[in-house]
């Protein structure tokens, strides 16, 4: 039996990373088979590739090269790590997926989205997610909670403007016109406990657990 291919998505400072958290806590447990991983990185090489792009210094780097370093270490990370997952019966759990490219590089940088998910095809070459979740935050206060946080050292995509942010939430409203049958949206401004309750009761229709 296949597993499924569940994604995480939103700005920065969303709490996509925390939820992801306790749910694998919350979730290890149950009989699920379940692994917890993140773009970009989740394995070596594109971990490498997730250096790469978010280092700081490297502010020269070209819009274009950026989306395909996105799309390479997408590519790797799929078929090291997700796609044996899935054909294992596994769900797979990801921090952030195809829509950040969507709406960081395609609508954000202006590359285009139609673009984007041009390369990107040929990157996933047809394993889109079974089920997305959109975590809706203002721009601003999910910069807010970075700042705060001690654990979190800005990268070079966090220290775009506030304008470039507030860019990437209108791109991701744009992706969930594209793809409303998968993408579901959560309030992420409400408590974490809130958020995860929110989450937890969505992924019971389309897993047991
Ligand atoms: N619902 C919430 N309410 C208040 N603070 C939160 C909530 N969720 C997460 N936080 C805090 O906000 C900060 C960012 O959270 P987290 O790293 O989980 O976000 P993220 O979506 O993974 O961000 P990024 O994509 O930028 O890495 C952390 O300090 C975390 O403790
Ligand atoms: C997959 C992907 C990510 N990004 C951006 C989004 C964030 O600013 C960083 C990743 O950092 P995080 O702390 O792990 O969320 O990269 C992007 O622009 N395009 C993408 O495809």
């Amino acid at each position: 039996m296949k597993g499924k291919f569940i994604t995480f998505e939103g700005p920065e400072g969303a709490g996509k990373t925390s939820v992801l958290e306790l749910l694998m806590t919350e979730l290890s447990g149950t009989e699920m088979e379940m692994i917890f991983t993140r773009e970009p990185g989740g394995i070596h090489i594109s971990e490498k590739i997730r250096e790469v792009i978010l280092n700081k210094e490297h502010t020269e780097m070209d819009s274009r090269t950026e989306a395909l370093l996105y799309a390479a270490a997408r590519r790797q990370h799929l078929v090291e790590r997700v796609v044996p997952a899935i054909e294992s019966g596994k769900i797979v759990l990801c921090d952030r997926f195809i829509d950040s490219s969507l709406a960081y590089q395609g609508y954000a940088r202006g590359l285009g989205i139609k673009e984007v998910l041009s390369i990107n095809e040929f990157a996933i070459n047809g394993l889109m997610p079974d089920l997305t979740f959109y975590f809706k935050i203002d721009p601003k206060v999910g910069l807010q909670r970075i700042s705060k946080s001690s654990e979190r050292e800005k990268n070079r995509l966090d220290l775009e403007e506030l304008s470039f942010h507030q860019k990437v939430q209108e791109g991701y409203e744009k992706v969930i016109d594209m793809f409303p049958e998968r993408i579901v949206v959560i309030d992420a401004e409400k408590s974490l406990e809130k958020v995860v309750a929110e989450v937890k009761n969505k992924l019971k229709k389309v897993i047991s657990f």
